[in-house]
């Protein structure tokens, strides 16, 4: 009788946060770049997510280690490596999510730019054979910088005829995530009660974090401490890359902040009603084509592109300093997508 109630309890609790192990249906999750620094530990995350039934690692060496490893976990995801050019459309095939952590991370002194010369030919590639091979899946780009690759991803899909905006997602998670931790640390309230939106793109200046919409709101924060907090958030990335001197970025924090927006990928596409992250999408909230904000998430992936609210006169100022840099990394990712 305890037991059985205990049992209805825990499965009441999965399901009014999303999960549930009887109404969910099967679930693919592709990783392109599994057996990387963020791919491995992204591997083990989604392993341990209940809605994943599938789970693909696909990379060009190391995963039928990395599969081994991680499908020895007793959860309930069946996990299966892929390696290699001729086995990229069986890794892809019926995927629901497909997300990619492919290609080099930055080293101190580099910009996320410059990755784009080796980078945006990885996403081109790895995009053909999206659209080939599960062009209905939603698309999660972490390969940088996020701010050209997603454009670049979007040509590639539109040529191929299978572009469907609502499926297309830049993962700018761990900014949020890192604005969370700072402001929490900065403002002394409980880091699991924050949240923060941040908006733009995804490097620099173009990460924009919202502190004036921050909950819980904070009395204590003079404009200095926003100031620090925001250029905090937007050199989070550099924070690390300095840290690990020459050993590559940011890896585990990055793995957490996609398992965060896969997950919410999987409870949108399962019908879970008012799953909200920001993320970097085609837009209308600026003039720029692409720009990241919240966004509603649903069973078709994108269900709205919410705007920005209100801005402080210090928020509208960083949204302006922004649009040159972002609008030219667009630019670079359509330019590049059409002339190769
Ligand atoms: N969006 C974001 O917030 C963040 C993005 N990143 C980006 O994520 C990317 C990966 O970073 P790490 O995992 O640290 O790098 P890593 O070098 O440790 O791993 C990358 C993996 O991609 C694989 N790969 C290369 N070409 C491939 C291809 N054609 N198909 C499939 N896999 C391929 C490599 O074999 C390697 O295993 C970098 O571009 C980095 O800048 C990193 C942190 C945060
Ligand atoms: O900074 C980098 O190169 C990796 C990244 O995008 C981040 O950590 O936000």
């Amino acid at each position: 009788m305890r037991s059985s109630l205990l049992k209805s309890t825990s499965e009441l609790l999965r399901r009014s946060r999303g999960y549930s192990s009887t109404a969910n249906p099967e679930r693919k999750v592709a990783i392109l770049g599994a057996a990387g620094g963020i791919g491995q530990p992204l591997a083990l995350l989604m392993k341990l997510n209940p809605l994943v039934s599938s789970l693909s690692l696909y990379d060009i060496a190391g995963t039928v280690g990395v599969a081994a490893d991680v499908s020895h976990i007793n959860s309930p995801a069946l996990v299966k490596g892929f390696m290699g050019d001729d086995q990229l459309g069986e890794a892809l095939e019926g995927s629901d999510v497909v997300i990619i952590p492919a290609g080099v991370p930055r080293k101190p002194g580099m910009t996320r730019d410059d990755l784009f010369n080796i980078n945006a030919g990885i996403v081109k590639a790895l995009s053909t054979a999206i659209a080939k091979h599960c062009p209905n899946a939603l698309v999660n780009m972490i390969s940088n910088p996020v701010n050209s690759t997603v454009p670049i991803a979007a040509e590639v899909f539109k040529k191929a005829g299978t572009y469907d905006e609502k499926k297309l997602f830049g993962v700018t998670t761990l900014d949020v995530v890192r604005a969370k931790t700072f402001y929490a640390g900065k403002a002394g309230v409980p880091v699991t009660e924050v949240n923060v939106p941040v908006v733009g793109g995804h490097a620099g200046i173009t990460i924009l974090p919202l502190f004036s919409q921050a909950t819980p709101a904070s009395n204590s924060l003079s404009q200095e401490d926003i100031v620090a907090l925001t250029k905090r958030t937007q050199d989070g990335g550099t924070e690390v890359v300095e840290a690990k001197a020459g050993k590559g970025s940011a890896t585990l924090s990055m793995a957490y902040a996609g398992a965060v927006f896969a997950d919410a990928c999987l409870k949108g596409l399962n019908g879970v009603p008012d799953i909200v992250e920001c993320s970097f999408v085609q837009s209308t909230v600026t003039e720029l084509p692409f720009f990241a904000s919240k966004v509603r998430l649903g069973k078709n992936g994108v269900e709205e592109v919410l705007g920005l609210g209100e801005l402080s006169d210090f928020e509208k100022k960083g949204l302006e300093n922004l649009k040159g840099e972002l609008k030219a990394s667009i630019e670079k990712g359509i330019k590049f997508a059409h002339g190769n």
